[in-house]
């Protein structure tokens, strides 16, 4: 269960989260929480995707980059499913320097409008209600996107339908 503390509880812990479990109870900070959520949010997603549609996506690759990848639970999961690809995440230096670093993936803190890494493919993923919020509640229908690949220059793109989520949109240079 998970409850944010009553205002004048945060006045005195600077906006802390509570999450109470069956084995006790833990507190961090809203940003973390924030991330936590993000994280776990990420590793739910990938694995539905890698289920269904792994060996569609990323058989054949050898290097991958997840721009705006986070704490890399994206690509640590991909690497983990496909280990002979060489896993990339490029985030901003933040982000990235609060990191795991584990080995598995290996981070890059840079900013993706100036900066992109080479890579076999490259992966952009957000969480489908932050994306909403950002592009100001448009839902983009199938040909809404299409245009959007075509005027920014690309040559294809496939749309590989997860069940149980959002569809994944493959684009080819
Ligand atoms: C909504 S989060 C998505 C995280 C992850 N891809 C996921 O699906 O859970 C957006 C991420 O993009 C990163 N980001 C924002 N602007 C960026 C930039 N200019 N260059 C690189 N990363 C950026 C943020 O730091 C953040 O980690």
């Amino acid at each position: 269960m998970h409850t944010w503390l009553k205002d004048e509880e945060q006045a005195s812990t600077k906006s802390f989260f509570e999450i109470t479990h069956g084995c006790g109870r833990f507190e961090m900070t809203k940003k973390d929480a924030n991330d936590n959520a993000m994280v776990a949010g990420s590793q739910i997603t990938m694995e539905i995707i890698l289920r269904e549609a792994g060996r569609d996506i990323f058989e054949g690759l050898s290097s991958l980059v997840d721009v705006g990848g986070g704490h890399g639970a994206a690509s640590a999961a991909i690497a983990a499913a496909f280990p002979h690809i060489k896993c990339r995440d490029l985030d901003l230096p933040h982000v990235v320097d609060k990191a795991p670093a584990d080995g598995t993936v290996q981070f890059i803190a840079g900013d993706m409008f100036k900066f992109m890494p080479k890579a076999d493919a490259v992966l952009l993923k957000a969480l489908w209600d932050l994306y909403m919020m950002h592009l100001n509640g448009v839902e983009r229908d199938e040909r809404g996107w299409e245009k959007i690949i075509r005027e920014a220059g690309f040559r294809d793109y496939k749309v590989i339908s997860v069940p149980g989520i959002f569809p994944v949109i493959e684009i080819y240079p």
